[in-house]
């Protein structure tokens, strides 16, 4: 084998992502955070021996970031967190030299519900798209569709998931408390002209109110199922030309954590996108009474 010197190294783990609520009363703040790690230590052995001795695990590194979260008990600036973690690997690990933390932060911004800041409810800023579909045909007919895609939005409490089916291949515990988060596409037909600017804004504001709820106390959900129908039938409630809505909600998970010595405390959530629940839904007009009266 030729001669060869082994120059800068250095391990890490990439795209660990975390959710983090900080309760202040009824008013909970939440972040999201995907944070990278990158350690320079005394690890030359491990290239060229082959010998893992003193290293820190890129999974040890990967606790660590929901460890420092949960830490983090008041709310926190990203550098704040990203300077705690960093601090930890050079002062716990003395074969570490220096500690690398990138932390990118998701633009989710409370939320309002008429008119009031949501005690709970946030959205993800600027990924919304608004769509639209027609058709013309030669006898002077015409349709139009409506939608919106990419709307990704968020609740850090007042939802469960119970009752569901048990068998040998059910792990999932049942909540009555979690995060639920969704990136909702939605198409709706409507049954003639109408002013399509307002009636764009009053759906979109339909389905908000229906998935948050009033701004102080939000509104319960059973499951993502059952708050889509709720969201679809405030739409159609609402907005009189709307004929149709159909609505796909995948279930973006937040997981409870346990970040190694502590216990999970509705505080921190491993943040997950792959795999996601996958919920969908069209509703059409008939003697519906949302139950949602806002
Ligand atoms: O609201 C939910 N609906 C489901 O169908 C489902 N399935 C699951 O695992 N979690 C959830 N949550």
């Amino acid at each position: 084998m030729c001669a060869a010197t082994l120059k800068e190294h250095q391990h890490g783990k990439s795209r660990v992502r975390l959710g983090r609520t900080w309760r202040e009363g009824d008013v909970h703040h939440f972040v999201e955070w995907t944070v990278n790690t990158m350690l320079e230590s005394d690890m030359a052995h491990a290239f060229q021996d082959g010998s893992n001795t003193d290293m820190t695990a890129t999974d040890t590194q990967k606790n660590t970031v929901y460890y420092i979260a949960k830490q983090c008990n008041k709310r926190c600036s990203p550098e704040e967190y990203a300077i705690a973690l960093a601090r930890h690997f050079v002062d716990t690990y003395p074969k570490v030299s220096k500690a690398k933390v990138w932390v990118e932060q998701a633009p989710w911004v409370r939320s309002q519900v008429d008119g009031q800041p949501h005690n709970h409810g946030f959205a993800h800023t600027g990924a919304e798209i608004r769509t639209v579909f027609v058709t013309a045909d030669d006898q002077g007919n015409a349709s139009v569709t409506a939608g919106l895609k990419g709307y990704k939005v968020l609740k850090t409490t007042q939802s469960g998931y119970e009752g569901y089916l048990r068998d040998k291949f059910t792990l999932l515990p049942e909540t009555r408390e979690r995060i639920m988060a969704s990136s909702i596409a939605t198409t709706w037909k409507y049954s003639g002209p109408v002013s399509y600017d307002a009636a764009y804004a009053e759906v979109k504001e339909a389905l908000q109110t229906a998935f948050w709820g009033p701004p102080k106390s939000g509104v319960y959900s059973p499951s993502v199922q059952y708050t889509l129908f709720e969201m679809g039938k405030l739409a159609l409630a609402r907005v009189p030309q709307v004929e149709s809505i159909y609505l796909n909600m995948p279930n973006l998970h937040f997981l409870p954590c346990n970040p190694v010595t502590s216990k999970f405390e509705d505080d921190v959530y491993i943040a997950t996108s792959e795999p996601h629940g996958n919920i969908e839904a069209t509703i059409t007009r008939g003697d519906i009474e949302p139950h949602c009266k806002l």
